[in-house]
This record gives C-alpha cells, structure tokens and sequence, in this order.
C-alpha cells in the first residue's frame, strides 16, 4: 500500500456556537494514513470537531493545518460520508457517482461500484437500493477520486448490525488499499476500537482521552483484549456511572 494519507495538525483549536464554547484547545497531531476514531456522548462536539477538519466551519480560535499549511476554507484532501447517503433519486447509481465529482471518468466511477461490490447496479435507480447499498453507493461516491482524507460522520448509524459490521470490512479493506488518513466519528465504541489506531473521546469541550490501539489488525471482538479496552473506554465515558448493567441489575 502507497501511504497518500495527509498528515493533520489541529493546533489551539476552538469553537463557539452563539457565545456557547463546543470545543476548547484541542491538540492533536494526526500521521498519515492514520485511522481514528472519534466517541463521546450525543452532543459532546464530534461532528464539530469534523466539520472544523473538512473546513464546512470555521475556528473560533486555533489551526487546522494540512500537511503543516493551515488551512483556509473547504479541506480540498476531504471527502465526507454522512449517515444519510444524500443521493440524487433521478440520477443512475453510476451518475451518483460521477456527478459529485466533476472531473470523474465514468469509468472510475464503474471501478468505485466495483471496489464496494455494487458493480452489478450500476445502471439501477438508487430508489431501488437497500439502505446497506445506498451506504455502499455513499461510499463509492467518497473514494472514487482517491481522496487522501477520509471523514465519516456516523456513517452506518441507520444500518442493522450484520450490514454495519460488513461496511466496516470494507472501510477497513479500502483505507488499506487507498492509503488514505481516516477520522471516523461513532457512538459504536466496537466499531471504533475494530477500526482505529486511535479512539479520541471528547467530553467537556476537549479530548478527554487519547487511545492508542495496540492489537493486530486481524481483530477479533470476542478476545479478551477487545473486551478490555471495551471496558476503558466505557468506563471513561460514564465515569462512576458505569457498569450501567451491574447498576441496573442491583437496582
Ligand atoms: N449550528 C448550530 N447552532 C447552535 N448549536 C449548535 C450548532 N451546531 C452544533 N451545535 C451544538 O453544539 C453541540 C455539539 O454538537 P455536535 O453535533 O458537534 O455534537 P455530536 O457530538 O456530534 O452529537 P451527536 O452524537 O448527537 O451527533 C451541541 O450541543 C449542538 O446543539
């Protein structure tokens, strides 16, 4: 694999929503071809954090900086996968593709459809498609120009539990094949540890906690390893609340 991921600094970075302060000195230095994860509890500022890195908003204060330039407007390495797949319903899957990249062959956009196994629709309507192949169809469109950063806002949030582990191995498949640098936000705290080098959590406006993911790619959910950094990272979010289970069980 061609490492092409771009390396992010996110220097004294802060956010202010209508005199509200989202996030506060965040400081972080991203390597290229890294994958992290993002979690924390709803409304704790994860899609701000992202949008600040894709450029849709601004720093109240701080840096952004892109291979060590700061940034300035819309990130031109970032390609961004919401929940929702927002498809044109009377464009073709394939058309799908293509028309959010202006300067897409066609044929890149059939190899992308081939590259998330959705070669075979590429002539359908996407009204057609399930909602595990309208993610597909998503994220074809954010790979098909090799883009070198990755931004996913909860992307398999809506999908049943086979279809979301079956989209994170091919997240997984692609960010080895692409080399691209990977931030993914999530509330899944296995979907984060299965993908990342890094899980992030943020809570009261900054990072809280800097993970480092030290098992063999080839993870399996089952081990005991798994299970114990299930347990950190739970046991950060919830604090003395946690374990919710014994509580309720005791209750
Ligand atoms: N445009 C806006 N106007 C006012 N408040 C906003 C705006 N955007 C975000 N916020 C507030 O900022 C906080 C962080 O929002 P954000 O969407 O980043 O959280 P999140 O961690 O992604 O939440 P969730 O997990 O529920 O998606 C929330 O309290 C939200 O209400």
């Amino acid at each position: 694999m061609s490492i092409r991921g771009v390396e992010l600094g996110l220097r004294g970075l802060g956010k202010a929503i209508a005199n509200r302060t989202i996030l506060h000195d965040i400081n972080l230095e991203i390597k290229p071809g890294e994958f992290i994860a993002i979690i924390g509890k709803s409304g704790c500022g994860k899609t701000t954090l992202l949008r600040l890195i894709a450029g849709l908003t601004e720093p109240t204060i701080g840096q952004v900086a892109l291979d060590n330039s700061p940034l300035a407007g819309l990130n031109p390495a970032a390609r961004v996968m919401f929940q929702d797949a927002r498809l044109l319903p009377w464009k073709r899957v394939w058309e799908n593709v293509a028309l959010g990249l202006p300067n897409l062959n066609p044929e890149h956009a059939l190899q992308a459809l081939h590259q998330v196994g959705l070669a075979d629709r590429a002539y359908d309507w996407p009204l057609g498609l399930s909602g595990g192949e309208r993610q597909r169809l998503a994220l074809a469109r954010a790979i098909a120009n090799m883009p070198s950063l990755l931004l996913l806002d909860e992307p398999f949030g809506a999908l049943d539990a086979l279809t979301r582990i079956e989209m994170q191995q091919l997240v997984e498949q692609l960010w080895r094949a692409q080399g691209f640098t990977a931030i993914l936000v999530t509330h899944d705290v296995e979907e984060a540890i299965a993908l990342a080098d890094r899980v992030l959590l943020i809570q009261n406006q900054h990072i809280a906690l800097n993970l480092p993911i030290h098992l063999p790619r080839s993870r399996q959910r089952g081990s005991a390893e798994f299970a114990a950094i299930k347990e950190q990272l739970l046991g950060a979010i919830f604090g003395a609340g946690y374990p919710l289970t014994s509580r309720v069980v005791g209750a």
